[in-house]
Order: structure tokens, then sequence, then C-alpha cells
């Protein structure tokens, strides 16, 4: 497949990385084979927004990483930040531009930063409820009928609570809180290192969703900063509506409030999920650990990728599973390379509330391989690049104990990429390859602003998408009789729809057992 870094609708220019010399060429079509690069979008100030409910200011400070290499001099964002990347006539010229020249054309004289999306965590048992709080507040995670919209925070204090036990028992069992932030940090400081050893002097930021240092903190440092040139990395591989869209799209109505920002030349980095680098280390963990059970070859590797409901697939065309799909495929393709021909299969995990999700599950297909005679199972965590609840908890835990029942003799664990230095290195090529397109759309006239991307940008999908979340997921097709996951997942419906009545009558009323509680404010 293709990956396609956009310049105004000239053409696309690409990169074949699965060879050893690289080939760049421009073309005005996506071209249908496996060639990639991270794509790169700009985010367009268009009508998307999103209320977010978090604070500006009221947040922990938060420290930039910082560089022991000079930045750049200018304090300001140019006033005409429309950047001049020639289109070269020929392919072997854009090569030579894109680079040697890179350094010289994007350094010099500005300063650059790196924004490091990702989803936070409670650092500590007392924050897990406001965490899961801002988690279930997002309309990219709980979608509801436009009619109900108001009901968005309600709801989500009354699912917090409702979680909150269950959660942090969780993360009790992995030591009182989640290690995101200290894991974040460390690849924000590995990956300015590895900047600085490739010349290219920056600070890198780290901006949250769901909990400190919230990306809006971020967001202030680079203004205080007077960071000119910004480059958006989500540290999800693959591309969801309800992770990197979610950031990106809480990204897109801060830079569209704010003057400064709508002037300060950026791009985005929405997926990466097919890079050489990632691609090559995520083998290299696979290829390890194999190697310490009895009879490696004999090992199912058993991908597990965090879920989202299938409505997001199916209805909102979110590219998720086709990405995880093709990433499997390609650390498969590289482990064949180096000589092992094991099986594989995909299932997503750590499903939430009534609706379905993607399929299979996690664990019914660990009892189903286990019925099968499957005797060794080796667990990679395929959608998140740091160690986290799902990794520590459910799937060490949780998941290792329900192998282990299900007839599951050998069991292992890829780590997390973390701080890996193929990894690392290989993020820091992306940011220094989309140098060349900071800035590309953005221009003071705000009419004048043009996809870099015409088709499939970060816009459209979540345009898509909107267009969709007033309808509520379709009905299950066939009915059974009994507990079934159809039964369940209507029950689901049906105690959401009860929830939803009631909050309304709260929230009209002032009275009920939340106002009792003193999980609502009593009306003024
Ligand atoms: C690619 C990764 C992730 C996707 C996709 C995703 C979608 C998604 N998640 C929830 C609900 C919850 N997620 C929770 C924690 C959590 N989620 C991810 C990643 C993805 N989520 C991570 C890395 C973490 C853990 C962070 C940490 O603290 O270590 C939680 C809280 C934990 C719990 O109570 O289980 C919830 C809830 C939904 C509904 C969703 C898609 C719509
Ligand atoms: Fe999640």
């Amino acid at each position: 497949m293709w990956s396609l870094m956009g310049i105004g609708g000239l053409g696309f220019w690409f990169r074949r990385w699965d060879s050893s010399a690289y080939l760049h060429s421009w073309c005005s079509v996506p071209c249908p084979s496996r060639l990639s690069l991270s794509r790169t979008y700009s985010i367009k100030s268009s009508s998307i927004g999103s209320a977010t409910g978090l604070c500006l200011g009221q947040c922990c400070r938060i420290k930039p990483l910082s560089c022991k290499c000079k930045l750049g001099r200018s304090s300001q964002p140019p006033p005409d930040s429309r950047q001049h990347f020639s289109a070269s006539s020929s392919a072997s010229e854009a090569v030579l531009t894109a680079q040697s020249d890179i350094r010289k054309l994007f350094v010099a004289n500005e300063k650059i930063g790196v924004l490091l999306l990702n989803l936070g965590g409670p650092e500590t048992l007392d924050d897990v409820q406001p965490f899961l709080f801002n988690l279930f507040a997002d309309p990219d995670i709980i979608r509801l009928p436009r009619v109900f919209r108001f009901l968005q925070k309600p709801l989500a204090q009354f699912i917090s609570v409702a979680r909150a036990p269950k959660s942090k028992e969780g993360y009790a069992s992995i030591g009182g809180g989640s290690p995101l932030r200290q894991i974040t940090d460390a690849q924000g400081e590995a990956l300015m290192e590895a900047l600085c050893g490739k010349d290219i002097p920056a600070k890198v930021y780290v901006g949250m969703r769901y909990w400190h240092p919230f990306t809006e903190e971020a967001i202030e440092q680079i203004k205080k900063d007077g960071i000119t040139k910004l480059v958006v990395l989500p540290l999800y591989p693959q591309f969801s509506i309800s992770t990197s869209g979610s950031s990106l799209r809480l990204l897109e109505s801060i830079f569209r409030e704010d003057e400064y920002l709508v002037n300060m030349q950026h791009t985005v980095i929405p997926s990466w999920y097919q890079r050489e680098g990632y691609i090559k280390a995520m083998t290299t963990l696979i290829e390890k650990e194999l190697l310490k059970f009895p009879k490696p070859q004999k090992v199912m590797i058993f991908f597990s990728a965090h879920g989202v409901p299938l409505a997001y697939v199916e209805e909102a065309g979110d590219p998720y599973k086709a990405e995880m799909e093709e990433c499997v495929d390609l650390i498969m393709e590289e482990l064949e390379k180096r000589g092992m021909a094991n099986p594989c299969t995909l299932a997503y995990q750590s499903r939430v509330g009534p609706v379905e999700w993607l399929k299979p599950y996690t664990d019914e297909t660990i009892i189903a391989l286990g019925q099968r005679g499957v005797k060794s199972l080796l667990a990679v965590p395929i959608s998140f690049v740091s160690e986290h609840i799902e990794t520590l908890e459910e799937i060490d835990v949780e998941y290792k104990e329900l192998a282990l029942q299900s007839g599951i003799k050998h069991w292992g664990r890829v780590p997390a990429l973390g701080c890996e230095p193929t990894f690392i290195s290989d993020l820091a090529d992306a940011v220094i390859e989309s140098l060349p397109y900071v800035g590309a759309m953005a221009v003071s006239n705000l009419e004048a602003r043009q996809s870099l991307v015409p088709l499939g940008s970060v816009e459209e999908l979540l345009a898509v998408y909107d267009s969709k979340r007033d309808m509520l997921p379709p009905p299950v097709i066939v009915w059974e009789w009994g507990w079934t996951k159809s039964a369940e997942t209507w029950n689901g419906r049906a105690a959401m729809l009860a929830v939803l009545a009631l909050l309304v009558l709260e929230v009209t009323t002032g009275q009920g057992l939340l106002h009792q509680w003193g999980v609502l404010p009593p009306l003024p």
C-alpha cells in the first residue's frame, strides 16, 4: 500500500522503504503497491471542533525537554509562513534537495518543535476517576446522538464513577498508577537526542489527551518558547479516530482559536506503522522472545491490539483495522526474511461497554487456540509503544492466566518498544523527512488553506465520522436466545438508554441519586 506525502495538490512524493536504495518519484495518483513512508498531513483549520472541558493553565507546569544543540534564533513565526520547497524536475534532484539541504533550509533561524501526542494515564489512584471522566467526556470515545450531546459530561461522570473501582484495582496491581508519563518523557528525551545526533536541534514536547501534561499545557509552552516550526507526532503507530484522531481534533480546535498557532508552520505525521525502522525494531523484539521458547519454530505469534467499537471501522471509516492488518503483514514478512515462518494470529483486546467491538476478541481467541492444541503462545502488544495497564495487567496477568487454563504450556510476551534505539532513530527520521512539508499550508489567509493530502486526510476522516455520529450503531442482525453476546449488546443498549433517560430527568429537575451523592452539582 502506498503512503503518500502530498504537496498542495501538485503531486505526491513517495519512498520505497523495503529497498536498499531509496526510490523517489513524483506521481499524480496514488500507486497501488506496498511502498511506504509515514504520511504527512497538515491540520486544516476547518469546522471540526471538540469541547474537551479541560482547563488551560490550571494544570501542573510542563517542562519542555531541551536539547544541548543550539536552537535557531527567531522567536516569532515568520509573517509569510508559506515555505518554498521547490518541486524538482527530476526524482533524483528531489532526493538531493530533500536529504542534503533539509538542514540548511529548515533549521537555520528556526526553532523546531516536536509535539508527541499520547493518551496519558492516572499517576495515582486518586487520579483514576477524573482521568476516566476526561476519557469518557471525549465525544470521540463515547458517541452520543446529537439530541443527547448535552449529556456527554453527566454521562462521563456517571460512567467514570461506576468504572473507577475496577480500574483502580488494575492500576493498584501495577504499582498504583500508569507508567505512561514517565515512558513518554523518556521517549521524548531520546528522540531529542537522536534528532540532535542527526544535526536537527529541536525541542520535544509531550501533550497528553486525558491526563497531565495535557495537550493545552504543551501548546502553551510551545508558544512561550517561540517555536516556529512544529512537527506533530502521535505516539500511536496506527491511526484511529479514537486515539490520534481525537488528539488531532483537539489540536485543531486549539490552533483555530489562536493567532500565533494559525501562523505557526506545522505538519502532522498521522500514522507510521509501515516505517522500516519501526517494523524492524518490532521484528527484532519478537525474534528475541521467540528464541526463549524450547521450540521457537512451533510458537504461535499472537498479536493483540487494543480494540475499537466495530462501528468506528464499519460506519465511520476508521482505517485502524486495515492499518493494523497491514502492520502485522509487514512484521511477518520481515520475520520471514530473517528465516522464521511461524504461524500468527491477530485479535483485539480491552473492550469496554455495551457495543460490539472489533473481532476476534483476544480472550475468545486464546481459548480457541488452546482448544485447537496450540501449546506455545507469544503475545505481541501491537497498538502501543509503551508499557501500560493493558500490557502489564491485562496481557501479563489476565490473558496469561487464561492461556494456561486453556491448555497453553509455554507463554511469552514481547515488551513494548519504549526507547529501543532503532525505533527512536526511525522516529527521528520521520520527523526529519516531514520537515520539508512543515508550513506547506500554514498561510495567513485562512481562505487560501488547502489540504496537503486531498484524499483520506485527517479532517476528511473526522468529518465522515461526525456525519455518522448521530446514528446509534445498527442492531445486531442475527437474534439468538439466551445469554449471548447479542443479548449482552442489547441489554447494554437498553441500560444505556435507561441511564440517559434518568440523566435527562436529573439534569432537568435537579433531583435524583446523582444529586444526592454529590456527583452532579445542584441546579442554580
Ligand atoms: C491504540 C490504542 C488505543 C485505542 C484504539 C483505544 C480506544 C479506546 N479505549 C477506550 C477505553 C479505555 N481505554 C483505557 C486505557 C487505555 N487505552 C489505551 C489505548 C487505546 N485506547 C491505553 C494505552 C490505555 C492505558 C493508559 C494507562 O493508563 O496506562 C481505559 C482506562 C483503563 C481501564 O479502565 O480499562 C479505558 C476505559 C475506549 C472506549 C476506546 C475506543 C472507543
Ligand atoms: Fe483505551
